[in-house]
């Protein structure tokens, strides 16, 4: 476990017509290890996906699976099994013979089939699904049907593009749990693509991001929040997004500066520096966010505690985390 499925992009570079999908990528993706890719919509997620499943091709770079350069390996060749946001599952098949399928074309002996499937089958608890066709199942037992069947081929390496995003709030909560559970007992290198910021948060070792076909950060979740490498980063990991506002502004800071800091980094308190007026309350429950503005007409979202007692138009006062303040250059967006 966790030795093989060692993934290195070098160079990558996928051009659609004048649309560059993937511009001169590295990334490496340890053995056993959990990445996620995260980035904005069009930001090349699932090209790279695409190109190390060998579904597509790069115009320029090379794809290294285990130090071979798996460039001239069609894709059935590759031990990589991927699954889709939308299942794929053959509609004309019941679950078990959907489960079948791969072993069929590898021809594992029918009994050890059957045997490996139903294992799969009980450990995605879907074991009482298998005679039913998939559109007699659910989205959350369809993924797990997908799911399954990425496991039965036991492949160096899984790629998983938006497995969760069609699966309601609370699914998407325990398949989540259960995919990270899958992980550390399987220990199969994953790439696993998603848009949810609580999925980039919890479910990788490290998180890539990605913006315009370009990486900007690769690091464990937690550090990659606490310091974003540049403003984009910034902006695009964590919600409501952190605050960023030009130097010598309400946060202080020189010309040539921008400085951020994160919604929950921003204090209420009658002694706060920053004067500001509370233009809408956002009660959700557990939390609540002020979105508020300053005299200047800076706007700064505020993260408190449920019930924070003010109400919109209320002038409050805010004191920035001196140790949480981040200062990015002016010019080009990277962190000082
Ligand atoms: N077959 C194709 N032909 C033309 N352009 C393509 C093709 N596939 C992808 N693209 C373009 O390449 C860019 C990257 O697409 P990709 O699907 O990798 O993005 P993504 O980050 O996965 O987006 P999303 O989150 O919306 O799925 C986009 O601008 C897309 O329009």
């Amino acid at each position: 476990m966790g030795e093989r499925g060692a993934i290195r992009l070098e160079s990558l570079t996928r051009r659609y017509g004048r649309v560059v999908a993937l511009d001169e990528v590295d990334l490496e993706v340890r053995a056993g290890e959990l990445l996620t890719l995260v980035g904005p919509s069009g930001s090349g997620k699932s090209t790279v996906l695409r190109l190390i499943a060998g579904l597509d091709r790069p115009d320029r770079g090379r794809i290294l699976v285990d130090g071979q350069d798996v460039g001239r390996v069609p894709p059935h060749r590759r031990s990589v099994a991927m699954v889709f946001q939308d299942y794929a599952l053959y509609p004309h098949l019941t679950v078990l013979d959907n489960l079948l399928f791969g072993l069929r074309v590898r021809r594992v002996p029918r009994d050890e089939a059957r045997r490996r499937a139903r294992a799969a089958a009980d450990r995605l608890g879907i074991a009482d699904l298998l005679d039913r066709y998939p559109d007699q199942t659910s989205g959350g037992q369809r993924q797990r049907v997908a799911l399954a069947r990425a496991l039965l081929r036991e492949p160096a390496v899984h790629l998983l593009d938006e497995p969760l995003a069609s699966l309601d709030a609370p699914l998407r909560f325990a398949t989540r749990a259960e995919l990270l559970a899958l992980h550390r007992d399987l220990g199969t290198t994953t790439v696993h693509v998603t848009h949810d910021q609580a999925e980039a948060m919890t479910l990788g070792d490290r998180v890539a991001v990605l913006d315009g076909g370009r990486v900007r950060q690769v690091g464990p979740p937690q550090q990659v929040y606490d310091e974003p490498a540049d403003t984009f980063v910034a902006g695009f990991l964590g919600s409501p997004p952190m605050n960023l506002v030009p130097g010598s502004g309400v946060l202080g800071g020189t010309a040539g500066l921008i400085l951020g800091v994160r919604p929950e980094d921003l204090a209420l308190g009658a002694d706060g520096p920053v004067e500001a007026t509370v233009e809408a309350v956002e009660a959700l429950g557990s939390e609540t966010i002020l979105l508020t503005r300053c005299a200047d007409g800076t706007r700064l979202t505020v993260r408190t505690g449920p019930r924070p007692g003010v109400g919109t138009g209320e002038r409050v006062r805010l004191r920035p985390d001196p140790a949480r303040l981040h200062r990015f250059d002016a010019e080009t967006g990277r962190r000082r």
